[in-house]
């Protein structure tokens, strides 16, 4: 930020693409280690209010714009994908504009004093972002890193849409054929150890089953809270957090399924069901939300925690960042000190002290 060579707040921004018009830099919205997120308002009407993600052209251990604009353009007029503007670079830096969204569902959750959502809301969040991915999976793409932060709602009238964020590692599964493409032997261990899919612990080939793994880690988050394994340090505990999530599958499946509506056991059951190639069944687990609702008598259309308490959009954004994606391998090459990679603060952990005993 106080490189001269980036955006500076004032600064006036062109993109390339002549009908987008020019915009001013307002503020900083995130900075992070491998991007920066700004305000932008549009220079004839800074009311008007974009968001602007930057990744310097140099230096950068992890540079991901070109594929946020591949996947943004791809799924440009899709619901709860944020609308693309324009993108461009300068010698220093690229950067992409785009759809302004709200608090991502990671602060909006922590923001909560339970910190965990009403069922009416958890439910609704969990339908809608699976919709998310299906819509990601049927445009030929995996995200592959699956988590809360990477989930934000919309503002003012879009308040009820939660909207994907952040494809730093998205990849194609299929080829321009439109065939599927085969496993890699090896493949890198990817995402955010929290709610890494187990082939990614074991550096397998991700497929779409993965990504509704890894979702139904975030799903359990959002209805019961924290998840247990989410004091463990990923980059040295990266394994103990595997046996974690294969002792729920055994032993300790009814456990971890305590408190969650009775139809998660069945969800858990099809999505380790999926194979490879295979497309995952959307339909029947969404049904199977529904059906929780229907029977907890959830009305799916009732307004959402931060429609009817609007402080909470507010506390959101002071709330800290949390699980950054980092490329788990290359924290572990570096063995550096970012020890935010699993940086949970486990004060709702109480939920599920069974284990710690
Ligand atoms: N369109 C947007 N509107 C509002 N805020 C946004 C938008 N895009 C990104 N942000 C904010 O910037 C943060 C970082 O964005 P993003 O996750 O895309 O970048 P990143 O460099 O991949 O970050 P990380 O590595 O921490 O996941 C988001 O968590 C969100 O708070």
């Amino acid at each position: 930020r106080d490189d001269p060579q980036m955006p500076q707040v004032g600064q006036i921004i062109e993109p390339h693409t002549t009908e987008v018009g020019s915009f001013r830099v307002l503020r900083v919205i995130y900075s992070g280690p491998f991007s920066d997120v700004y305000l932008l308002g549009k220079k004839t009407n800074v009311n008007e209010k974009f968001a602007m993600k930057v990744e310097r052209q140099v230096g950068n251990i992890r540079p991901v714009l070109k594929l946020d604009v591949f996947v943004l353009r791809e799924m440009n007029t899709q619901t709860g994908f944020p609308r693309f503007i324009g993108a461009g670079q300068t010698p220093y830096y690229k950067y992409c504009i785009m759809e302004l969204l709200g608090p991502d569902l990671s602060k909006l959750r922590r923001s909560l004093d339970a910190k965990k959502f009403s069922t009416t809301t958890a439910l609704q969040v969990c339908i809608q972002t699976l919709q998310r991915l299906e819509t990601l999976h049927d445009h030929g793409l995996l995200c592959r890193d699956v988590k809360a932060p990477n989930f934000a709602i919309g503002l003012e009238s879009r308040a009820s849409i939660i909207y994907m964020l952040d494809f730093g590692f998205a990849r194609k599964y299929k080829d321009k054929n439109g065939v599927l493409m085969k496993p890699r032997p090896a493949a890198a261990l990817m995402g955010t150890f929290l709610y890494a899919p187990m082939a990614s612990h074991k550096r397998e080939e991700q497929c779409r089953r993965d990504d509704i793994e890894s979702w139904f880690y975030m799903a359990c988050e959002l209805l019961k809270g924290t998840l247990p394994w989410a004091h463990l340090y990923g980059v040295e505990r990266h394994q103990l957090i595997l046996e974690w999530k294969q002792f729920i599958r055994g032993s300790g499946r009814k456990e971890f399924l305590r408190g969650l509506p009775q139809q998660f056991d069945h969800i858990l059951e099809r999505i380790d069901s999926v194979s490879f190639f295979d497309r995952p069944d959307y339909r029947y687990l969404i049904s199977q939300l529904m059906f929780a609702a229907e029977q907890l008598s959830i009305d799916l259309k009732a307004p959402l925690d931060w429609q009817k308490n609007k402080r909470l959009v507010r506390k959101a954004h002071w709330v800290g960042e949390l699980g950054e994606s980092n490329m788990a391998s290359d924290l572990m090459r570096e063995n550096s000190d970012l020890s935010t990679a699993n940086d949970v603060t486990p004060v709702d952990v109480e939920t599920w002290r069974v284990w710690d005993s």
